[in-house]
């Protein structure tokens, strides 16, 4: 598979600050790119120099292996968090305002109902709650039936089931052969629809590869989780449980073993659970700090 997109060395200063710091990295054409970190790593500043908004300080960007030029501009699409175009409009005023402003564009009824937007076509765009508000915001990235998609954060705010429901929307568009870069601070998010990740802390990259190559390549554990009425302080240094939130865990590499000295112990397994580490242990394994801190 190509590179569809090459970042070399992105660079940006803040005066003395650097918001990104020196990054590289490529986007295959096709794949959901995730661009992943907490507040204020830099992943906006990222995207949004790639996008074109926010002037470089340092380094290159090819889009097919040369510098982005009007080809980029005719094939790249953005889910804006917001437009003021919206507000006085209905949701088929909206579509049709933004199809207006190119030669080609998807046909309406189509974007629609990739985007279920059928039942909100006459309601002010102002009023729609906020799984709708981002349907309609990634019918607006779509107009232009682009190849490349950018996606800042389209699921913050959003309810478990609204975000489902745009997870599946994300899958019909990359089924649809397009490539995606999504910004998320949601580690489930980034491992449900991410083919490739880079994780950010800093301005800086701390990692990059698949969710499966990384996890794969970090981990050789499970996690035995019991809650924190189960043990005594004294029992989880003895048995090298660590509390997370709410909850004691126990790295194991061999379950069998763990549980064994647990009943050792007369621990009451009540509570217990058995999870795989999740790209949140990622980071806290990376950075010492979890992505909620
Ligand atoms: N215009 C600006 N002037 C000065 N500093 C800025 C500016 N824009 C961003 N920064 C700083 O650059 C750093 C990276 O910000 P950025 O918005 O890219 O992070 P982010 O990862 O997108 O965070 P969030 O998830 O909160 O959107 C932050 O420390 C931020 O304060």
């Amino acid at each position: 598979m190509s590179n569809l997109l090459d970042v070399k060395n992105l660079t940006k200063r803040y005066g003395e600050a650097a918001a990104v710091n020196g990054i590289t990295f490529s986007i295959q054409q096709g794949h959901c790119f995730g661009l992943l970190g907490p507040n204020g790593a830099g992943k906006t500043t990222t995207i949004e120099m790639i996008e074109g908004i926010t002037p470089i300080s340092e380094g290159e960007i090819l889009y097919k292996g040369t510098k982005q030029d009007q080809r980029f501009k005719n094939e790249v699409g953005i889910q804006f968090q917001s437009t003021a175009l919206m507000d006085h409009l209905t949701v088929a005023e909206v579509l049709a305002l933004f199809a207006g402003l190119y030669p080609q564009h998807t046909a309406i009824a189509d974007l629609v109902q990739q985007c279920q937007l059928g039942e909100y076509l006459n309601r002010d765009a102002a009023k729609l709650s906020g799984g709708q508000r981002q349907r309609l915001l990634l019918a607006l990235a779509l107009i232009n039936d682009p190849a490349i998609v950018f996606l800042d954060e389209p699921t913050t705010g959003l309810d478990p089931q609204s975000r489902r429901n745009f997870w599946d929307l994300v899958e019909r568009i990359k089924a649809q052969g397009k490539t995606i870069v999504l910004t998320t601070h949601y580690m489930d998010e980034a491992q449900y629809l991410c083919d490739q990740l880079v994780i950010m802390d800093r301005g800086n990259i701390i990692a990059q590869g698949s969710p499966e190559a990384l996890l794969a390549e970090h981990f050789h554990q499970v996690f035995v989780c019991l809650e924190v009425a189960a043990l005594s302080e004294q029992q989880a240094k003895t048995l090298g449980a660590e509390r997370h939130r709410d909850q004691w865990q126990i790295a194991a590499n061999q379950v069998e073993t763990t549980l064994n000295q647990l009943l050792a112990h007369n621990v009451a397994l009540t509570s217990l659970q058995i999870r795989t580490p999740t790209l949140d242990d990622l980071f806290l394994k990376l950075t010492g700090h979890t992505l909620r801190d």
